[in-house]
């Protein structure tokens, strides 16, 4: 207990994600539990290079584990990534008396600060929040919940559209680089068909193409009825407008692109977002004061632990196989069948 901090540095950066507030809530509470300080940088890693930040004590953080967003605002801070950069952010640090540091982000935020390692030797904590939940080490991400529920809610309304016109909908989800959003959604819609990272490579684009031609105008022929296909975003070269314009053009089939974009990171948290965001948070406050570093607090099987930083942007993290089986074998096929 001798050597725990005495101030800690806050910021979030990267994609804002619905439990950041929460997460925020946390630490300014548990920190104030240890007598610990919390300074709050704005603008994700911006605020070090631009050095003002605000003391986080009880009142600002009063009534916030409901809102989306983040109140200490987020950013992509390219300036960051270069040495002058990194040396001015550390600088900042130590100018502030800060000892130890908390990123609430993605995994850059959490390269970012690995990088930051080489030129200050304060505590680092990571703290998961991303919609896209694309993190190595923990089962969840802060804000993927929310946002599954998000883009589920708006796909049930374009449901109703569909059925009702009996007309084919395609629906971008957001998710650069990993398809968890659009599998769950799309399970969880009884998407008729899902494309993502997992089960489509752009190689085979022309092959897919032909076949969903075929699936839509079977589904359409024998059941008059919707057709709604979930695709991740940078999936389909040009995404959903391309694919529909592709599936217009060399097979006479309408449909509609709707891309849902931001609107899956804003709204406030559900239930599972702001529990996991509190448990992390009071999670990284202690791990600091266990004397952990380069870490990010993580959630496993149900229970708070450490993850080294360097394994959590390793990218391996896989949607659960038995939902892209389950969705390709059993789910879709069987719904498309039925008369
Ligand atoms: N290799 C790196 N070195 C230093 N900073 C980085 C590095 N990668 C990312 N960052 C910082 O983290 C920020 C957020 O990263 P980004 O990938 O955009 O979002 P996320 O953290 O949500 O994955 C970047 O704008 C940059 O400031
Ligand atoms: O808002 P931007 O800068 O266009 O970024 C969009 C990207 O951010 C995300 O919403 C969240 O990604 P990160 O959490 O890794 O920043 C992705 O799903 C999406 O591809």
């Amino acid at each position: 207990m001798g050597n725990q901090p005495k101030r800690i540095a806050l910021l979030t950066s990267g994609g804002d994600a619905p439990g950041m507030n929460a997460a925020i809530r946390a630490v300014v509470l548990a920190a104030h539990h240890f007598h610990i300080e919390v300074l709050g940088f704005f603008h994700g890693y911006n605020g070090l290079l631009e050095n003002d930040p605000t003391l986080l004590d009880l009142s600002a953080v009063n009534d916030i584990i409901r809102l989306g967003g983040t109140i200490l605002k987020s950013a992509r801070c390219p300036q960051f990534q270069t040495e002058t950069g990194l040396k001015q952010a550390a600088n900042t640090l130590v100018k502030q008396h800060c000892d130890a540091l908390i990123v609430i982000g993605g995994d850059g935020s959490f390269a970012g600060l690995l990088a930051l390692k080489q030129h200050w030797d304060g505590q680092m904590i990571g703290i998961p929040g991303t919609i896209d939940n694309d993190i190595d080490g923990s089962d969840a991400t802060i804000g993927f919940s929310t946002a599954v529920n998000t883009a589920i809610n708006a796909i049930d309304k374009i449901r109703d559209t569909a059925n009702a016109f009996e007309r084919i909908f395609i629906v971008e989800l957001m998710g650069r680089h990993s398809g968890h959003i659009t599998f769950n959604v799309g399970v969880a819609c009884a998407a008729e068909q899902v494309l993502s990272f997992e089960n489509f490579s752009a190689d085979n684009r022309e092959q897919k193409l032909k076949q969903l031609a075929q699936e839509i105008a079977s589904v359409q022929q024998t059941r008059h009825n919707s057709y709604i296909l979930v695709i991740a975003e940078n999936v389909w070269p040009g995404g959903a407008t391309a694919l529909a314009r592709e599936l217009k053009e060399t097979f006479a089939i309408d449909s509609t692109a709707c891309v849902l974009g931001h609107i899956q990171r804003g709204g406030s948290p559900d239930a599972k977002d702001r529990v996991i965001a509190t448990k992390m948070g009071v999670a990284a406050v202690q791990a600091l004061i266990n004397g952990e570093n380069e870490v990010m607090i993580a959630e496993q099987n149900s229970r708070m632990c450490s993850v080294a930083l360097k394994q959590a942007i390793q990218h391996q993290k896989k949607i659960n196989p038995n939902l892209v089986a389950a969705h390709e074998n059993i789910l879709a096929v069987t719904a498309q069948n039925q008369c």
